[in-house]
């Protein structure tokens, strides 16, 4: 079977092409747990499929390096939009790409050798009440500034799904954060049903955040790019960022450009890099 590894920002998966590959949906799990495995696979974040739509140009399904599936997937979304262009399966720069999270847009800007370095992706819209993160909790239906006791530390969560569930918590210091004490204890924390994201921001400047996270499904990575569009909604919501204006979001892999449109919708502009191509041995 053949698979392209790529990344954006440090935020690496392995890519199948199901256009010309078919894998089984019960083995799916199974194989993204394989893949991800840095001693016996190939080694990632997990795993992205790429495949036909009868509502868009292409889907994309993301796997978790645990073998959970996840709604969405912000750097995948950049680098499925390059997969696709760079191989001819769209032809326009603008199109959509269906996840189970919803349909979004991409538009590619690729260079004079028509390779694509960097794409825009309108993420749709957050969703913000309890019941669509979701979050168990009192009848206020914002979740902001919301504080969870996770016993030796209590953390203030602002609340947001781009698709997928993010918890982001706002600090002073972004270099002594307890992210793998508060990381693995939150995302399973019984307030969460499905689990959830959780981001660190530092508010630099208005329009630029330092941000670390802790994945649901993987721990820490150097980059989520729907977190960082979580973050940058929480940052609005709470009064640190205006709307409608380029927010600078600075992750461990590197830098993503988000804006909140007076429009509701959320747009991510970054980086999607090809690492290397190969063929795994289905044993
Ligand atoms: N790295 C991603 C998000 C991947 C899924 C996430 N761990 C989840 O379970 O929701 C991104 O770039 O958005």
């Amino acid at each position: 079977m053949k698979f392209t590894k790529m990344h954006g920002l440090g935020n690496s998966y392995i890519y199948i092409d199901l256009f010309k590959e078919t894998i089984a949906e019960e083995s799916m799990p199974k194989l993204a747990i394989q893949l991800a495995d840095k001693n016996r696979g190939i080694g990632s974040d997990g795993m992205i499929l790429i495949g036909p739509s009868d509502v868009a140009k292409v889907s994309m399904r993301v796997f978790n390096n645990d073998g959970s599936e996840a709604m969405n997937c912000g750097n995948g979304l950049r680098c499925v939009a390059k997969f696709a262009y760079e191989h001819g399966y769209v032809n326009e720069m603008v199109f959509t790409i269906e996840t189970k999270g919803g349909l979004v847009e991409a538009t590619v800007h690729p260079d004079e050798a028509n390779q694509v370095p960097t794409v825009t992706v309108n993420m749709g819209k957050p969703r913000l009440s309890r019941s669509e993160i979701p979050m168990i909790g009192a009848a206020v239906d914002q979740v902001i500034n919301e504080t969870i006791d996770l016993g030796e530390v209590s953390v203030d969560v602002t609340a947001v799904s781009m698709g997928n569930p993010h918890a982001v918590i706002f600090t002073e210091d972004i270099h002594s954060i307890p992210l793998m004490q508060v990381g693995p204890s939150l995302e399973k924390h019984e307030r969460f049903p499905e689990w959830v994201n959780v981001e660190y921001v530092q508010v630099l400047k208005e329009d630029e955040l330092q941000f670390r996270v802790w994945e649901r499904g993987t721990g820490i990575t150097q980059a989520c790019g729907t977190g960082a569009c979580a973050a940058v909604v929480a940052s609005v919501l709470n009064g640190h960022s205006p709307r409608n204006q380029e927010v600078t979001v600075h992750l461990l892999g590197g830098d993503l450009f988000i804006t909140w449109l007076d429009n509701g919708e959320v747009l991510m502009n970054g980086a999607a890099e090809t690492i290397f191509e190969g063929e795994w041995v289905i044993k």
